[in-house]
């Protein structure tokens, strides 16, 4: 396939309800969407997860669209490519920036999929017809009103629930939520809160039972993690320390991680996403896939790689509903008794709903083959 055409969409989309993390509080969603377009006119789509600040990683919506117009653009633009697996390659001279590269490799996987009448799934190599759903639930300074919406979407069905925690909001916290929820499979995401100094605290949540604690240690840490994996029983699960095959094999070798959870854009693309699920399988280590509180495109994404075998955990793929009024998909993504159908149209297997789309657009940028 050449690529002929790219378009930008610059988006803005506001979700339901706050969000609120150990870093602050969200809920205008800024993000990009990227559509690549080959010679005989199918497209692909991808979208950049970076967010307006650079909290979560290094990468914001701003260095992205920087990076994709002045470098990735112009590597891929006019490009007879045959596969995606080799768009890393002609990535591989531009240092990290993982979310941009990845926001191109999707939209071209979705492509290349499209274009082999198959859906991204099975492009992937995946064969789950559905998979199971978790739910990540922001900081709510009030417990009693945690408690109610953890109870809303455990009737809802969803498999797993994971909590958002930060000094000073939680063993007493999960001692609550377990208190009234005693078998719900429950997880805490600290995104970097802690340190090793606070060993002993994150020892007494060893008696809630808890699938296991997200990032409790800084974002480029794998020595830390690997310390106080020895001294805590709950398994620690990495999320922003990983980056790459390379890194999961070190966090790995290290003991720093018992689980990972795998995002797409923050491993730079399918093709590495896929690399770490392979070899997490050989190492028996069971993986799930993150959410970066993407619209449809970016999710349709991650329910495709969740198809592959290893996605043993739920995921944070939630429905559309749980975010927005009106996704920028169709059909929406549809959680039922806590797992999602996989779709069985070819590539994402979800229309772009451009009618939504547009009225999310903030901006559009065109390039073209020169
Ligand atoms: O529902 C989702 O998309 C997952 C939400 C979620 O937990 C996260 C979203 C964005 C950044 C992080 O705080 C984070 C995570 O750390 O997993
Ligand atoms: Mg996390």
């Amino acid at each position: 396939m050449i690529i002929k055409e790219i378009t930008i969409r610059k988006m803005k989309m506001t979700m339901k309800n706050p969000f609120t993390t150990s870093f602050g509080t969200l809920q205008e969603r800024d993000f990009l969407l990227l559509e690549v377009m080959d010679e005989d006119g199918n497209t692909g789509w991808g979208e950049s997860v970076a967010f307006r600040s650079p909290w979560y990683s290094e990468e914001t919506l701003e260095t992205n669209l920087h990076m994709l117009k002045d470098f990735l653009i112009p590597l891929v633009i006019g490009k007879e490519i045959g596969h995606p697996d080799e768009v890393s390659s002609l990535f591989a001279s531009i240092r990290k920036n993982n979310m941009a590269k990845s926001t191109v490799e999707g939209a071209i996987w979705d492509l290349y999929a499209k274009r082999n009448k198959m859906t991204l799934a099975h492009a992937l190599g995946g064969q789950a017809e559905k998979i199971e759903v978790g739910i990540s639930i922001g900081i709510h300074e009030n417990t009693a009103e945690l408690v109610e919406t953890v109870r809303g979407f455990v009737e809802e069905g969803y498999k797993r629930i994971k909590v958002k925690i930060k000094p000073g909001y939680d063993v007493e916290v999960i001692r609550e939520l377990r208190k009234n929820f005693p078998d719900v499979p429950l997880m805490a995401d600290a995104n970097s809160a802690y340190t090793l100094e606070d060993v002993q605290l994150l020892k007494q949540l060893d008696e809630f039972n808890l699938t296991m604690i997200e990032q409790p240690l800084a974002s480029d840490d794998i020595i830390d993690h690997a310390a106080l994996q020895k001294q805590i029983e709950t398994p620690i699960c990495l999320d922003e320390s990983i980056h790459s095959l390379e890194d999961t094999r070190k966090a790995i070798e290290l003991g720093s991680t018992k689980i990972i959870n795998i995002k797409i854009g923050r491993v730079g693309g399918l093709t590495e996403a896929k690399k770490i699920h392979d070899y997490c399988m050989t190492h028996g280590i069971p993986v799930w896939c993150g959410g970066m509180l993407e619209s449809g495109i970016g999710r349709a994404h991650n329910i495709a790689l969740t198809t592959l075998p290893n996605f043993i955990l739920p995921g944070d793929t939630a429905g559309s509903s749980r975010y927005w009024e009106e996704d920028v998909i169709t059909p929406e993504v549809v959680v039922e008794d806590g797992y999602i159908t996989v779709p069985s149209a070819y590539g994402i297997g979800y229309e772009p709903n451009l009618e939504a789309m547009d009225k999310f657009t903030v901006e559009e940028l065109n390039y073209k083959e020169k």
